[in-house]
């Protein structure tokens, strides 16, 4: 197939993201590799080398620009933002004066992210996803799975980073409880929402609803008893959920049919959690609710054929943490 043979056929099915028997299935990542100081790696870490392209509205991207933030990485990384709206072609980049927020791509001078991954590979016949993780030396995509960009970004910088040592979002002690959070987490709320909101049948919604209440409940409880997912540490496995949690009630409520209970009304420990985590140094400005609620509700049309944006935007992130 020719690559634009493949650029038509995508064209076609970018926004249809249900398969024949109404579920939602997330497409496996394709760009696997690490940015790593070993000695001979194939993708060192160096300053002003690596691109990032992100979504802010997009939980999955907005791991990898809140870890950027977290370790100091902002002046050694550079970033573009899409803009909020996804059409047939997929994300496309704005000028800023049209879409306050976006950042365009000066670096490949791309008009969307499919032309990035068409550089790389012609014959990809992969989605077009968020984040892409960039390498201008080499002109390739280092890694396009969030989970893992994060984890490198969390240790491969930090001989070259002085602040970034200071902190360990994946510490050794924790593995393994990190990685047994991570993986029913995933499944049940950070790709839960989707599995429910994407659903076209009852019978695949309802269960992936209620998968995803049960663990929000689950969550609730360590959180009653612990100040973070892990104890007192705040790790990865926060970073990965808040993400989610921060869209859950100004998106996932309403526009995914999440709506059984609301993170204000119903989970106390969450939303203490959530605000606390907001309040912390460098978070509050990865989140821009104006890209999160328009692209969902303005995006998937076939979810909300008005794209009509409702005013709310959820709980008061930056109200003062009260412990209930
Ligand atoms: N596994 C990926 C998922 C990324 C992902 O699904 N991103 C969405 C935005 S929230 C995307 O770009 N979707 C475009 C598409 O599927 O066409 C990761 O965590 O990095």
């Amino acid at each position: 197939m020719s690559s634009s043979t493949t650029a038509d056929a995508k064209n076609a099915d970018i926004l249809k993201w249900a398969n024949d028997k109404g579920e939602f299935k997330r497409q496996t990542s394709s760009f696997r590799d690490a940015i790593s100081r070993a000695p001979d790696a194939k993708f060192a870490p160096e300053k002003d080398r690596y691109h990032l392209y992100i979504s802010l509205a997009c939980p999955w991207a907005h791991r990898t620009l809140l870890m950027r933030s977290l370790k100091g990485l902002t002046p050694y990384i550079g970033l573009s933002v899409v803009d909020y709206l996804m059409g047939p072609k997929g994300w496309k980049f704005s000028d800023p004066s049209e879409t306050p927020g976006a950042i365009p791509d000066t670096v490949n001078h791309a008009q969307f992210i499919r032309e990035l991954y068409f550089k790389v590979d012609p014959e990809y016949a992969g989605r077009f996803t968020v984040p892409v993780l960039w390498d201008k030396k080499t002109q390739t995509i280092v890694n396009n799975e969030s989970s893992e960009i994060i984890r490198f970004f969390n240790t491969e910088f930090n001989d070259l980073v002085p602040e970034a040592r200071d902190t360990d979002f994946y510490p050794e002690e924790l593995r393994a409880k990190i990685d047994e959070l991570n993986e029913w987490i995933y499944d049940t709320v950070n790709n839960g929402v989707y599995k429910a909101g994407f659903a076209t049948t009852q019978e695949s919604y309802e269960p992936h609803c209620k998968a995803l209440f049960a663990s929000l409940d689950r969550i609730e409880t360590i959180l009653a008893g612990n100040e973070y997912l892990t104890g007192s540490r705040f790790t990865e496995a926060d970073i990965r959920l808040w993400t989610t949690i921060i869209r859950f009630d100004p998106v996932y409520h309403g526009h995914f049919k999440c709506n059984v209970k609301s993170i204000e009304k119903d989970y106390p420990h969450i939303l203490r959690w959530a605000r606390q985590i907001y309040q912390l140094p460098h978070v509050a400005e990865t989140v821009n609710m104006d890209h999160i609620k328009r692209h969902y509700y303005m995006s998937h049309l076939n979810i909300n054929p008005t794209a009509i944006v409702p005013l709310g935007n959820g709980p008061d992130l930056a109200h003062p943490v009260i412990k209930p």
